[in-house]
């Protein structure tokens, strides 16, 4: 038998086209091929359980053969087969015609081309990427079927002859074309299979060997596995990171098919943080690890594996968004993670609580971006005080609504960024029963801002941003020991011996065990900055403007009544003094300011 035929598409010599359009992805030649052949040997066995075939099954498996003498690639499977007519058919016909689709939809896109290559199957005409001559042999299950062989160089004219084939199944041989040498390199195309075919469900053998894992843990039951399984799986997925915090096993079928594994990562530093490490696959075929559009954004900071066929990937991005499947797998995924979290909370506190630094980030994140996962991560929030406690939002609301509530009947939350640094206004705030969060970690500065929007009648302050009278301030007024004018000799003393116009002096009575001199970082000044400093909110001019402090100068500190006692250069001295200790206090005194208060110092000291 000899035929000769052209096949019927609209466009003619879509080829060029196609290489054109697949340039950088050409390497996806091989995911199609393999999957072809792994849904083949499916197909078969699938017949045989439901009798519909009655041969021996044998040991299902693809075989891939690089030949580089002769300059060939040659998938085999012995799967279904198929006869000349079903040739005709599913290649001349179907393969054919989806390549032409393709080219027809996207051969005056422009925008998005490059993001839909690489996610598009183009199905078998992709060998033509790299091939210049594609030969198919191929031989039936069904009884007696003669085996046949096509033969096409890309064009649109083929044949199909009588051929030499015992076994059922199909061999894909590719003749790569001079511009596609690199696919004769075994090195590469183990690389290709390694990215692509690792966990496919059938054997896939490459130089005598298997590649793949076809029964990778997420299609098993939850039941069925233990954390070492897990874990295994996760330091097979990515061999140089530390074990995992915890993990999710995703398993859903109605209204749509998604399995998958989420790891929470061990995150060693907030700079650290990797995105692009879960893995997007459609019945084990590995697609892409660019799932930004269907995984929530906020969960790109997990690791895994989400395999579902109902992720429609020959389609643009801005589509992607709006499908309507896409956006029921992000809300269940965020829905998962969310009880998941709930779960480890309510049944193992003490585990919750020992891995918060690591996910705390991961959680803060979330809420702020999405206000469902928001509403269920409200209940099992941390907050971490200076002592190193824990608390929810409520708990801690209950803890200090007595003692922090000031006269206007808001409540004030008092938080450090810099435990060290700021020290001595904890220790402050500690005198008078309040206590102080820790918010250190990058995200902080617009948690806080989201908390105060949530939470009614609640404040943030940190803890050096006032003096200790104001951050909650009460009803009563302190009394001074100074008269109205020597509050402003010694506010002039001050000025002029600090001579500093980003120093804003103010003479208040706070309490004769109070500081002498306070000086504070208004909440609002260094929000704005803290928001200009990370691109929001459109502040970007403050992020040049030099800090604004206040310094705060203790009217009932006996120290004040020294320096109003004294005059000139001594009363500077002392001033200046004062004044240098409340920086040191604060880690703010360097290099020669910190030289002149060192010679000073001695200096004072040698007088007394
Ligand atoms: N190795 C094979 N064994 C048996 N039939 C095959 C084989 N490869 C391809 N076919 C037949 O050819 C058809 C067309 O294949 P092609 O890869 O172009 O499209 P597809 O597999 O249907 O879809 P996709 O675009 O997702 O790959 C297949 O549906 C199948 O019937």
């Amino acid at each position: 038998m000899e035929e000769r035929g052209n096949i019927s598409i609209h466009t003619e010599n879509i080829f060029p086209i196609i290489k054109k359009f697949l340039y950088s992805d050409h390497e996806i030649f091989l995911r199609e091929l393999v999957s072809n052949a792994v849904d083949a040997t499916q197909k078969v066995k699938r017949l045989a359980a439901v009798g519909e075939y009655k041969g021996d099954l044998g040991e299902l498996k693809v075989k891939v053969a690089v030949n580089k003498d002769e300059r060939t690639i040659t998938i085999s499977d012995n799967g279904i087969g198929m006869t000349a007519e079903e040739i005709k058919k599913y290649i001349n016909q179907i393969a054919f015609s989806g390549a032409s689709e393709f080219v027809e939809r996207f051969k005056d896109a422009s925008g998005d081309k490059d993001q839909i290559i690489g996610q598009f199957g183009l199905g078998f005409y992709s060998a033509f990427m790299v091939a210049d001559r594609v030969d198919i042999v191929t031989k039936s299950y069904q009884e007696g079927a003669e085996p046949a062989r096509w033969t096409c160089d890309g064009s649109t004219e083929f044949s199909i002859t009588d051929a030499q084939k015992e076994e059922r199944g199909t061999d894909v041989i590719l003749h790569i074309a001079p511009d596609s040498d690199e696919f004769l390199e075994t090195a590469r195309v183990r690389n290709i299979l390694d990215k692509y075919c690792k966990f496919l469900p059938v054997p896939v053998e490459f130089e005598g060997e298997v590649i793949n894992n076809p029964n990778p843990i997420w299609t098993k039951q939850p039941a069925d596995l233990t954390d070492e399984d897990y874990k295994n799986f996760y330091k097979e997925l990515y061999p140089f990171s530390e074990p995992p915090l915890f993990w999710i096993h995703l398993n859903v079928d109605y209204p749509f098919n998604l399995t998958g594994i989420l790891y929470f990562p061990k995150i060693k530093n907030d700079f650290e943080i990797q995105r692009n490490k879960i893995q997007l696959y459609s019945r084990q075929v590995f697609i892409t690890d660019e799932v930004k559009d269907v995984v929530p954004e906020f969960l790109m900071l997990l690791h895994g594996i989400i395999d579902s066929p109902d992720i429609p990937l020959n389609v643009s991005r801005s589509f992607l968004q709006a499908d309507s499947s896409v956006k029921k797998i992000n809300t269940y995924i965020t829905k998962k993670v969310a009880d998941k979290l709930n779960d480890i909370f309510k049944k193992d506190r003490e585990t919750f609580e020992k891995n918060w630094n690591d996910i705390n980030v991961f959680v803060k994140y979330g809420m702020l971006s999405d206000d469902k996962f928001y509403e269920k991560a409200k209940d099992f929030l941390l907050l971490q005080n200076t002592e190193g406690k824990y608390y929810t939002i409520e708990e801690y609301k209950a803890l200090v609504q007595a003692n922090q509530t000031n006269k206007s009947e808001q409540l004030v939350l008092l938080y450090t960024t810099d435990a060290d640094k700021q020290h001595a206004f904890i220790e402050a705030a500690q005198s008078r029963s309040y206590d102080v969060l820790k918010l250190d970690s990058v995200i902080d500065s617009h948690f806080i801002g989201m908390l105060e929007q949530k939470l009614e009648k609640t404040t943030l302050k940190r803890v050096d941003s006032e003096t200790i009278d104001k951050l909650v301030e009460r009803d009563e007024a302190k009394e001074s020991v100074l008269n109205d004018k020597e509050k402003e000799d010694l506010k002039t003393a001050y000025e002029q011996a600090i001579n500093n116009q980003n120093m804003h002096v103010e003479v208040a009575p706070l309490s004769p065990d109070d500081a002498p001199v306070v000086i504070t970082l208004p909440e609002f000044m260094r929000r704005m900055k803290d928001m200009s400093r990370t691109g929001g909110g459109g502040m970007m001019f403050m992020g040049d403007m030099p800090d604004t402090y206040n310094v705060t100068v203790n009217a009932n500190h006996p120290l004040n009544q020294r320096v109003l006692n004294t005059n000139g250069d001594d009363q500077s001295a002392v001033a200046r003094q004062a004044f240098d200790l409340a920086l040191l206090s604060q880690n703010m005194l360097s290099g020669a300011a910190l030289t002149t208060f060192v010679k000073r110092s001695f200096e004072l000291m040698t007088k007394e």
